[in-house]
């Protein structure tokens, strides 16, 4: 065959006696006399088969989405034999690829598979030794298995293969150009012409998924038979798999058609039209991949790292790679120095998916040693030279700049760079070389201050280790909004927690991820921050009861500068920053990301707020060194020797952090709901730090100031019934102290009334003696009236005297009454000892076909707790592709993309967890 090489430029007709003839092969240029074929776009996108004419003119080849077609002796019977859809497709690519023959296959490595069965017991085969993971483990099956003998040759060096190659012996020669994933270029012409003269029966077979037929077209070269992943580029758009099989022998084409007619792994109809539709925008989608790819490898290039792409310069094989190829492709790899902060640079993308595979719209990064090319065993992977910190990029279709802005901020944040701002006030980008690891978390963090001044972090750090921090949400049974006026008030905790991650980035910036809220995410440069606004803290000085105005009108305009801001998640951020840079020390601002989720309802009453405070404050305490977290208490010892042992009595962690902490978390969690709240009482984030149930009086009134654990309540089962009507607390709260300083005459007697009613349910509480049935129904009473008060207050709603009257109603018989602030959000129902089961969910039933959302609750659990994962021993495992493709998914994106529904159990299950 003649070699093409194609610059774009028309292509080599397909060789004599082809069935894949058809007239959109020659093009438009009559008017110079002779017509000269398309180029390759053009070849793309024009389908048409002359000997396949569509009966109605379709201009898209149908699927012919059957398995039988009736009759005989006609062109198909059965669709594993022969499909029309399938036909175009494969006279599509035999027509795209200059090929005689063309078959499609049900993925790349069924395509392999249908090559490899040319094979028989005692034949050689010689593979290179870049292989991709799944073609290893095939060639590894049939050398244990099919009495195949595999020589891996460093194809790299056209003539390592030379002393493998034995005639009558060496069957086959798989080589692959550039290699995946380290892009070693193979010199295919070469090694093809060694072949024909050392072992001329071997045939020569090339993996050519790195470039498609539009960059690279063995056959040219030599080659006599070429298999593409049609997963890849071909289709473009990773909805489909496909393994495509180009050659242009007759005898060769025989048995591979033989094989895939009685293996039964063609492409099915629907697939192949994919496949079709895909192939037409092949040149375009690729021009622009591999014209990003270009950008983003001289991008890394020039910061220092080692990268590896033909299209480099410095790349050894680019010589011989433009000899044999029309373009570069858009894979390419690099290598950082340290496989922890190559993970770190994974998961700190965004738009770059973590995902195996390649030649698809989107652009994908991976780690093969731990993805792609799993399958081959580390000692394997050492041996070949496969580094374990090789980061693989795919590029995409995407604005190239989108692609390089998100790859430096990953860098950034991962502490691969670091940026430099010059006198000039221009920034500069400076590779950071990874420690050599003497204990140190190994990374550099260059401050973003103008000067150099590098400050390494230790493993023991808080700051550099990532914190699950966890609070409850509440219910209050008796005292709400009376509490904000001195009045008791009894609360216990519910299993419905706020969850929160800090995991610590090197770019001097703290991030704030509230996917809860619309899927807010922002960022901020700690030194940008408007410190100027603040008056510190003395070391150890409380804050105060009143808000440093002052502090929030300038971090309020720090909010109001991004954008997607809701009025809720820029209150939460408020909150967040103000507590960030009160507590923040001179000499140590830590960058993290604070990521918070919550399997609560929020603003429906339960307490969210508190909880989202407490993890806020605890870890904006710890992370500033404010307060530290007790080490894990340490495992029971028998007696040994002279040691008589110690007994460690199991606790679940609960009890490990001591009153002193907890109290200084609960004064701060205090703060953060007075941003959010206004007047805030202090019963909810009491409750969100210590757990538990408790009777809590605010203090700065007539009454005695306090907070005293009930035990009693822990024993009650309640339903929690969310009306689903938001309301905001801090304006409920507001109208009740508007109505009080108006109405002091009216208003204060129900407030003395509440206080009866809590006083009277403490008493009952706490009295051991009660028959429970007395218990339970004075409870229920007490709740009846309380529910009234409220009503008088004007803070109920509606929906909420619906949701009193059904749980009321036959057969239920149960006492509802509003919780929290009301004006919506939640109910909740004392479920009386005995009550059935059948019943209850019965109930809830009726109630969810109402609109209302219903959670049958303990209460009275554990208040806040802590946790850190072990650097690095928490990325998640997964298997992808076939089971032994594994990938690492960071703790970070695991805790955003877990299921609310499956997130508290997950979070726990992560390891030992110590509570208030
Ligand atoms: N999971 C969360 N993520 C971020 N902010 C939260 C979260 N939960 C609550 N908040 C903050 O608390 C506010 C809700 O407070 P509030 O209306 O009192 O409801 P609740 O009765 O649930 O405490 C939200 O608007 C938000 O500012
Ligand atoms: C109304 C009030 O008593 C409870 C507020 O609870 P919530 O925000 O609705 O969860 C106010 C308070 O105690 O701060």
């Amino acid at each position: 065959m003649v070699v093409a090489k194609l610059d774009n430029g028309p292509l080599t007709p397909v060789s004599e006696g082809t069935p894949a003839l058809d007239s959109p092969a020659s093009g438009p240029s009559a008017r110079y006399g002779k017509r000269r074929p398309y180029h390759f776009s053009t070849q793309c996108v024009t389908v048409e088969n002359p000997l396949q004419k569509d009966q109605y003119g379709s201009s898209s080849v149908p699927i012919y989405q059957t398995a039988t077609f009736k009759g005989m002796g006609g062109e198909y019977d059965y669709t594993r034999s022969g499909n029309p859809t399938r036909s175009h497709l494969e006279h599509h690519i035999a027509k795209i690829s200059s090929a005689a023959h063309a078959f499609v296959v049900s993925s790349g490595m069924a395509a392999l598979d249908v090559i490899t069965r040319l094979l028989k017991p005692g034949d050689e085969v010689i593979a290179g030794d870049d292989l991709y993971g799944g073609t290893n483990r095939l060639l590894t099956y049939l050398k244990n298995n099919g009495g195949i003998t595999v020589h891996h040759a460093h194809t790299t060096d056209a003539t390592a293969v030379v002393p493998y190659l034995r005639a009558g012996k060496t069957a086959m020669v798989l080589l692959e150009s550039p290699t995946n994933p380290l892009l070693k270029v193979v010199d295919i012409a070469s090694i093809c012409a060694s072949v024909r003269q050392l072992a001329p029966d071997a045939l020569v077979v090339v993996d050519n998924t790195m470039m498609s037929p539009y960059l690279q077209r063995p056959l040219e070269h030599g080659a006599d038979m070429v298999y593409d992943s049609g997963t890849k580029y071909l289709s473009g758009h990773h909805d489909l798999m496909a393994g495509v099989v180009v050659c242009d022998r007759d005898d060769v084409a025989q048995k591979l058609a033989f094989t895939i007619n009685a293996v039964g792994n063609a492409l099915s109809p629907f697939d192949s039209f994919l496949l079709l539709r895909g192939i037409k925008t092949m040149a375009i989608r690729m021009d622009r991949q591999q014209s990003s790819a270009m950008r983003v490898a001289t991008y890394l290039n020039n910061l220092g790292f080692k990268t590896f792409y033909p299209g480099l310069p410095n790349h050894p094989g680019r010589e011989i790679h433009e000899r044999l190829a029309n373009g570069y492709g858009a894979v390419l790899s690099f290598v950082t120095g340290d496989k922890a902060l190559s993970e770190r640079i994974v998961g700190a993308t965004r738009l770059w998916g973590i995902s195996v595979s390649f030649g698809a719209v989107n652009s994908l990064i991976s780690m093969p040693c731990l993805m792609s090319h799993a399958s081959i065993d580390a000692a394997t992977r050492a041996e070949r030279g496969l580094p374990e910190d090789l980061i693989r990029l795919c590029v995409g279709i995407e604005d190239p700049a989108d692609l390089l802005e998100d790859l430096e901020l990953a860098l950034l944040q991962a502490g691969a760079i670091s940026s430099v701002e010059l006198p000039s006030g221009e920034r500069r980008l400076t590779r950071v070389h990874p420690d050599d690891g003497t204990g140190l978390i190994g990374m550099a963090v260059e401050k973003i201050s103008g000067k150099l001044d590098g400050v390494h972090l230790k493993e023991t750090d808080p700051e550099s280790r990532e914190w699950f921090i966890s609070a409850p949400g509440k219910v209050i049974l008796f005292g709400e909004h009376a509490v904000v006026h001195g009045v008791t008030a009894i609360a216990a905790a519910v299993n419905l927690r706020c969850f929160s991650l800090t995991s610590p980035r090197q770019d001097g910036k703290i991030g704030l991820r509230l996917p809860d809220l619309g899927g807010y995410e922002e960022e901020w440069v700690v030194e940008d921050l408007p410190w100027e606004a603040l008056r510190a803290l003395a070391d150890g000085e409380p804050h105060g009861p009143v808000l440093d105005e002052q502090l929030i009108a300038a971090v309020t305009n720090e909010t109001l500068r991004k954008e997607k801001a809701t009025k809720s998640s820029q209150n939460a951020a408020v909150a967040f920053l103000y507590l960030y840079m009160m507590l923040a020390r001179d000499d140590s601002k830590p960058a993290f990301t604070f990521t918070a989720r919550s399997n609560m309802p929020i603003s429906a009453g339960l307490g969210s707020s508190a909880a989202y405070s407490t993890c806020v404050a605890s870890a904006l305490l710890f992370l500033h060194r404010r307060i530290s977290m007790p080490h894990e208490p340490a495992p029971s010892t028998a007696a040994h020797g002279m040691h008589p042992g110690h007994v460690h009595i199991s606790h679940g962690g609960r009890v490990a952090i001591p009153k002193e902490t907890a109290d200084e978390i609960n004064a701060w969690a205090f703060i953060s709901e007075k941003v959010l709240h206004g007047n805030p009482s202090g019963i909810d984030n009491s409750v969100a730090v210590y757990g538990g149930s408790l009777a809590y009086t605010r203090p700065g009134f007539a009454r005695k100031a306090g907070l005293d654990p009930l035990h009693g309540f822990k024993s009650l089962r309640f339903l929690l019934v969310d009306s689903k009507v938001p309301r905001d607390t801090k304006s409920l709260v507001a109208g009740v102290g508007k109505r009080k300083a108006e109405e002091p005459d009216v208003i204060n007697p129900i407030l003395d009334a509440i206080q009866d009613i809590t006083e009277e349910a403490r008493r009952a509480l706490e009295d051991h003696e009660l028959p429970r049935s007395t218990l339970i129904s004075g409870l229920g009473a007490l709740i009846d009236e309380n529910h009234d008060h409220l009503v008088s207050l004007g803070v109920s709603h509606p929906t909420l005297e619906i949701i009193r009257a059904k749980t009321a109603s036959a057969p239920y018989n149960l006492r509802t009454k509003l919780t929290g602030a009301g004006g919506g959000g939640c109910a909740v129902t004392l479920i009386p000892d005995g009550f059935p089961d059948e019943t209850l969910e019965q109930l809830v039933a009726e109630l969810r076909e109402e609109g209302f959302d219903a959670y049958a609750t303990t209460v009275g659990g554990s208040g806040m707790g802590v946790f850190s994962p072990r650097s690095g021993e928490d990325a998640e495992v997964i298997s992808t592709e076939g089971g032994d493709e594994q990938m690492r998914v960071p703790l970070s994106k695991q805790f955003l993309d877990k299921d609310k529904t499956e997130l508290a159990q997950w979070v726990e299950a992560r390891g030992r967890w110590l509570y208030v």
